[in-house]
């Protein structure tokens, strides 16, 4: 179990974790997901005291990390992958380690099994791909078997089957009981991992929740509509909570309204539509739904021009997010 308490970080003027409070449960993947600079790995780091609160607390298994008298037995963590010393091999790596806490022989081969790096363990760690050492890392975070374990970023270059081997893994070391707590970019991964996701935003918690519900709020409030006279129809769906996206000419998506609404909405004012389809929420949609006002780093689409949408019963263009307008 990890709990968090009003725990914030900051770097000069800059703050990186803020304010923020939760608990992470035994027996469950908890998923800690935001975009880049939310404050995850600050908060991994603050969690294993590799740095210090500006201000709240975090206990992990009901302590601070450093008070554990033997912390390698409680908390396994996987914070940066390379910080390994590179003209050692796997096996020798994890000897030390182990040797440093009063761990044998045995447990050192039997991590380097279930991490499968059998057949490279003798080999120099500085040669290995960054898959390798993603498996070392996790190698070292189970060493001690401990009760709760945190990973950063696991699957970050791993193939398509160690990724899966890290989804199963972590669903095992959850099912037998342990706090497991891993940040990802990959939401779609995330959706396969996760029980429970709790989603950080420019270092505030913008979500907690089980991923079911997560995707429960995306879930059907997005419309496909596809008609000749999209600008009309878009002006006729504004409204308060109501969002529009041109995707194509002709086409625009509108969250906030139902299929029903917008169809009798056309009906009523004779507009013909060739397509009206709601969308199914996933996760991807439901965390970029969250996260849109705390991205700090934008792309551009062009595709999102609202010149994109066109009317061909002459009407103007309509803008391609309507938030707030009148309906
Ligand atoms: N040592 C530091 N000194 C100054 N600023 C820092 C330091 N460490 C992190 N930051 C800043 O704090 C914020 C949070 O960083 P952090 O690495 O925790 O985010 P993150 O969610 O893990 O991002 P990413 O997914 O990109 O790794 C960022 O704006 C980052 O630039």
């Amino acid at each position: 179990m990890i709990e968090a308490h009003g725990l914030t970080k900051r770097y000069g003027p800059k703050t990186a974790v803020d304010d923020v409070t939760f608990t992470v449960h035994p027996g469950k993947v908890t998923g800690f997901l935001g975009p880049n600079g939310a404050g995850k790995s600050t908060t991994m780091r603050m969690i294993v005291g590799l740095d210090r609160p500006t201000h709240g607390t975090v206990t992990v298994n009901g302590r601070p990390y450093a008070q554990h008298r033997s912390p390698l037995h409680e908390v396994g963590a996987l914070l940066d992958a390379k910080a390994v010393h590179t003209g050692r091999s796997a096996y020798n790596h994890l000897l030390a380690m182990a040797a440093t806490h009063g761990i044998g022989k045995a447990r050192v081969r039997e991590v380097i099994e279930m991490t499968g790096l059998d057949t490279v363990a003798k080999k120099r760690v500085g040669g290995f791909s960054l898959g390798m050492g993603q498996r070392l890392g996790i190698a070292s975070a189970l060493l001690g078997d401990p009760r709760t374990l945190i990973l950063d970023e696991p699957v970050n270059g791993l193939d398509p089957e160690g990724v899966v081997w890290v989804r199963n893994l972590v669903r095992y070391l959850a099912g037998e009981g342990r706090t497991v707590f891993l940040s990802s970019h990959l939401m779609s991964e995330m959706a396969l991992t996760a029980d429970h996701i709790i989603v950080v935003g420019r270092g505030r918690i913008l979500a907690d929740a089980p991923v079911a519900d997560i995707v429960g709020r995306a879930a059907g409030t997005t419309v496909r509509v596809r008609s000749p006279h999209a600008t009309r129809l878009v002006e006729l769906m504004a409204g308060p909570g109501i969002t529009v996206t041109s995707t194509a000419p002709e086409s625009f998506e509108i969250t906030g309204s139902t299929a029903e609404a917008i169809g009798e909405a056309a009906a009523g004012a004779q507009l013909v539509l060739h397509e009206l389809t709601p969308v199914k929420g996933s996760l991807e949609d439901a965390y970029m739904a969250l996260t849109q006002d705390s991205v700090e780093y934008h792309s551009t689409d062009a595709g999102l021009h609202p010149d994109h949408l066109s009317d061909h019963s002459g009407a103007h263009a309509a803008p391609s997010s309507t938030e707030g307008a009148h309906r």
